[in-house]
């Protein structure tokens, strides 16, 4: 029986954020060139191209802006551009910029060719946004003196840099930011063979044996995600390390994830409450979020960006116009059977993504 826990929507397992303690671990699993980054091979050989002709031109590359969810690597692809250049990188986050004035710090202290990455760019502050787009255009910063109708701007040549940005939301970008940037890395969700090969390279950095079984379930359950990957294959070694001789199996890898609760499918407890109670509740749907939330004993909020957009994704649950409905491949694999007259999404709407179409 699921029991919501009040107070906290951590979902360890299976979330794609990255916890404190764990930003150690991945340091360690980050790959630090193009050739070990795993995947994503249209975005790994543009962004070569876009890399490597800057170096033969002996100027700075284009500005980069990487888009994705969380998880995918946009921090470390972040990380190879500044190794494939050999320059120096400085790291910054739109949050850390609240005035123009914090920016124009960075800016102006930046060296030739340095890397500048600026982490969740969405979140940067509007008069800084301004003074971003005259600094990629035309490397000048203008530094506002007085206040008031006496102020002037003093320009300020900077050293031409190449500003790496990541956004989780590109579509809160204003446009004349998001055409500044020459070039832009969509980062999609991975496929399980590309998650079993950062698994077993993981595996090798960790010193703990993972045999080709194991390493396939732990990618099945993984969600498309590195970061969760590598996070369910330190749940696994810890497993087989106290209950086993150490090395990863399928046995161990079952045991150990069916523990922490995430399924065949990388469902966990909530993803999985939400299924039941609409199968079992409301004969599969269609049904309101609200309702539905009522039913997991969960706020609308939390069903709706928490656990909704992998359901939706993975093809477990459609939103359609007049609610939630559960799909056929969602009975499937909660082992029920649909009522004859079951609504299986006729209608479904198109998940655009953005989760903001329909909330009734
Ligand atoms: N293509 C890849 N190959 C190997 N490992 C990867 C790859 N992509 C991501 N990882 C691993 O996944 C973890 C998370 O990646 P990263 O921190 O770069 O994600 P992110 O997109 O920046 O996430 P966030 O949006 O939360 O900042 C890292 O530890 C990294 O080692
Ligand atoms: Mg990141």
């Amino acid at each position: 029986m699921y029991e919501p826990d009040p107070g906290s929507h951590e979902r360890d397992a299976v979330s794609p954020e990255a916890g404190t303690e764990e930003q150690q671990a991945e340091r360690a699993l980050r790959p630090r060139t193009l050739d070990d980054f795993v995947g994503q091979e249209r975005v790994r050989e543009q962004l070569s191209l876009v890399l490597h002709s800057a170096q033969r031109r002996g100027s700075a590359p284009d500005h980069v802006l990487m888009s994705g969810p969380p998880g995918l690597g946009k921090t470390t692809l972040a990380m190879i551009i500044a190794g494939e250049l050999n320059a120096p990188l400085r790291i910054t986050s739109g949050p850390a910029i609240e005035r123009s004035g914090d920016l124009a710090a960075v800016l102006s202290t930046l060296q030739e060719g340095e890397v500048l990455f600026l982490d969740e760019i969405h979140r940067m502050a509007r008069p800084a946004e301004e003074m971003l787009y005259v600094a990629m255009e035309d490397f000048r910063v203008d530094v506002m003196v007085g206040k008031g109708p006496g102020a002037t701007a003093i320009p300020l040549d900077i050293a031409p840099f190449t500003l790496v940005g990541a956004t989780t939301r590109a579509g809160l970008l204003p446009a004349p930011l998001r055409d500044r940037f020459g070039f832009t890395a969509q980062m999609d969700f991975y496929d399980p063979e590309e998650l079993e090969r950062i698994l077993h390279r993981s595996s090798g950095l960790l010193d703990a044996p993972m045999d080709a079984e194991a390493g396939a379930e732990i990618a099945r359950r993984s969600r498309g995600t590195p970061r969760i990957a590598n996070r369910l294959l330190r749940r696994v070694r810890d497993y087989a390390e106290v209950r086993g001789d150490g090395t990863l199996t399928l046995d161990t890898a079952r045991a150990a994830l069916d523990l922490y609760e995430v399924d065949a499918s990388g469902l966990d407890r909530l993803d999985r409450a939400i299924l039941d109670s609409l199968m079992t509740k409301f004969r599969g749907g269609p049904v309101g979020l609200s309702t539905l939330a009522v039913a997991v004993g969960e706020e609308s909020e939390t069903v709706e960006a928490v656990a909704e957009p992998f359901l939706v994704r993975s093809g477990f649950l459609a939103r359609t116009p007049r609610g939630r409905v559960a799909t056929p491949l969602a009975w499937n694999h909660m082992g029920l059977t649909p009522p004859p007259d079951a609504a299986f999404g006729a209608g479904v709407e198109a998940d655009t993504g953005t989760g903001a179409s329909v909330t009734p």
